[in-house]
């Protein structure tokens, strides 16, 4: 039985990222997991406010200027990953004032291996996790959304190439009953290994959103949500786990010069403003509702962002936050902005849920999969041959070593007769044993008439009750140019029953040669039965005998 919901609060980590001069208001206390800044206050003034001068913040985790990539993907996300692989949600989200290193976290750097960020390193993990889990299947999706001026973009979209942004299909957001938020117009892509989802985040990196400012060479203009969608159930199981794991580079909140700036970076900076601005409200709604207040409408419509993230911030996830800040001097009230939101982010409570259910396909496929068990027990019981597949060239040499050493048997198109035969159960078949068919062909040769000539040996046709032997043998005969479908030679007619029996043959889509059909049954019964004679392991109900024929009175 799936565990009940759990209430867990956001983690937060505190990420800085390395400066020449970091400014010595700053200390970090990693044991207690601390922050704190000491700020005279005549300095004060002008930074956050000038009546503190000393503040404090705790976090779950702190990563210095030192901590290297790896440390932050086993500290940050690993977590995450493996819950994803074990059915939770999972949302990571840095936040930062823009250019504190948030593409650098969630991405990576672009120019070492070692810089790669939590978004490849997660990847790695989870295919590094479904190689070792033998006795689970996995399947992997992949979608990545850009939200830009407050619209929604599909950052896989085959046309983003080709097309200016405003021409592209756009992303809407929809809300199911239960509150969980659905996309339009964003495409999921299947990553069958390591290598094809990293394609995947390739391309979307190439098509974000990015332009130069005063902060950053190459500052995110959009935020963008790269999820990597995972189902996975055990062997054998009809249950379901599937799980997404939202990896989340929000913009930075932008400082806008007055002067020397254009219009589009303007009209950017102040939609990735409003959208923080909307993010904090959400927050602080989910803090009070948390501490109990009375919050019944949390204000996630106000944005697309806060929409997207809404299932991460108070809902069915596992959320972890990781602030950004850059400890120079002069961008010491962002860095206390980014810690204080981070402490009101640590207030909200998500209820998460393991996301497992029954798939009625699957069910289908395995109670289908038990009934050919059971029916080929059944058949086993019954002491019907097993199924096997067409004969190797050996094996038809063989044959028709064996046919022809008891019959006159010629290589030249002409055929073996064989006595008529009043209707009978013919229970071996070119599929059952081949040592016992060729036991069965070699007695019925031997009764072959000596006027028998041919490179078929085939059950002539007595009347329309009769049953055939299904095996021909042909010397000259290579069954590969007519392997598959009817492939009834021209070369080589067959007549009498012989035909009559290919023709079924051919009507019931066995595959069938001049030198052997090969029905999947193992009997053949002429009269009204022929109908229920089916193509596959089993026959339908009549009075089937068992194995062995019977040659007629008149044989
Ligand atoms: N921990 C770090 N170690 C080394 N370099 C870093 C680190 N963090 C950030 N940087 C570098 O700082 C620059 C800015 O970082 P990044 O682009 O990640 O910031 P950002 O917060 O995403 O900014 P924006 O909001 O403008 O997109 C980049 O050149 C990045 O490589």
């Amino acid at each position: 039985m799936a565990p009940g919901p759990e209430v867990s609060g956001i983690d937060i980590y505190l990420r800085i990222k390395p400066v020449q001069r970091a400014s010595t208001r700053l200390a970090f206390d990693t044991t207690e997991n601390k922050i704190k800044f000491v700020i005279p206050r005549n300095e004060a003034a002008g930074l956050v406010t000038n009546r503190r001068g000393h503040f404090e913040f705790r976090f779950n985790g702190i990563l210095t200027a030192e901590a290297k990539q790896d440390e932050v993907f086993e500290r940050v996300a690993r977590p995450a990953v493996m819950g994803a692989m074990s059915g939770y949600n999972g949302t990571i989200f840095a936040y930062g004032q823009t250019g504190s290193g948030k593409t650098f976290t969630i991405t990576g750097g672009p120019e070492r291996y070692v810089d790669r960020g939590i978004i490849p390193r997660s990847i790695s993990a989870i295919f590094s996790e479904i190689s070792k889990r033998a006795d689970q299947q996995f399947t992997v999706h992949i979608s990545y959304l850009e939200i830009y001026n407050n619209e929604g973009y599909d950052l896989l979209d085959a046309e983003r190439e080709i097309k200016a942004m405003e021409d592209l299909q756009q992303v809407h957001l929809g809300e199911a009953d239960d509150g969980t938020v659905s996309y339009r117009n964003l495409s999921m892509y299947r990553a069958n290994n390591e290598e094809e989802a990293l394609n995947l985040l390739f391309l979307g990196d190439t098509n974000r959103t990015i332009s130069e400012t005063p902060m950053n060479m190459a500052s995110s203009r959009s935020h963008c949500i790269f999820t990597i969608h995972v189902e996975g159930r055990k062997v054998g199981e009809d249950l379901v786990r599937r799980s997404k794991l939202n990896l989340v580079d929000l913009a930075g909140y932008q400082r806008v010069p007055k002067k020397g700036v254009d219009r589009t970076t303007h009209r950017e900076a102040k939609y990735i403003n409003l959208s923080l601005h909307y993010l904090k409200q959400v927050i602080i709604a989910r803090q009070e509702k948390a501490m109990g207040m009375n919050r019944p409408h949390i204000p996630y419509r106000n944005s697309m962002m806060t929409m997207a993230l809404k299932d991460s911030l108070g809902g069915n996830c596992r959320t972890t936050m990781v602030a950004t800040v850059n400890s120079a001097q002069d961008q010491l009230d962002e860095s206390i902005s980014t810690c204080r939101f981070a402490q009101r982010v640590a207030m909200v409570r998500n209820t998460v849920l393991l996301n497992e259910e029954l798939d009625p396909s699957l069910m289908i496929r395995r109670l289908k999969q038990e009934v050919r068990e059971l029916k080929e027990e059944i058949r086993l019981l019954k002491g019907e041959e097993e199924e096997r597949g067409p004969l190797t060239p050996d094996e038809i040499t063989r044959l028709q070593g064996t046919v022809g050493s008891h019959g006159d048997f010629h290589n030249d198109g002409a055929r073996v007769q064989l006595p008529p035969y009043r209707p009978f159960i013919q229970q071996h078949m070119i599929r059952s044993d081949l040592d016992e068919l060729l036991y069965d062909l070699g007695t019925w040769a031997a009764a072959v008439s000596p006027a028998a000539t041919g490179a078929e040996a085939m059950v002539p046709k007595a009347s329309s009750q009769d049953v055939a032997l299904v095996a021909s043998g042909s010397s000259s005969g290579s069954d590969g140019a007519n392997r598959g479908g009817s492939g009834i030679s021209p070369d080589h007619p067959v007549s009498g029953f012989g035909a009559h029996l290919l023709s079924y043959a051919e009507a019931a889509g066995w595959e069938a040669t001049a030198n052997w059909i090969r029905t999947g049954v193992s009997v053949m019964q002429s009269g009204p039965q022929v109908e229920d004679v089916q193509c596959g392991t089993q026959v339908s109900s009549g009075p089937w005998e068992t194995a062995g024929y019977e040659p007629s009175a008149e044989g």
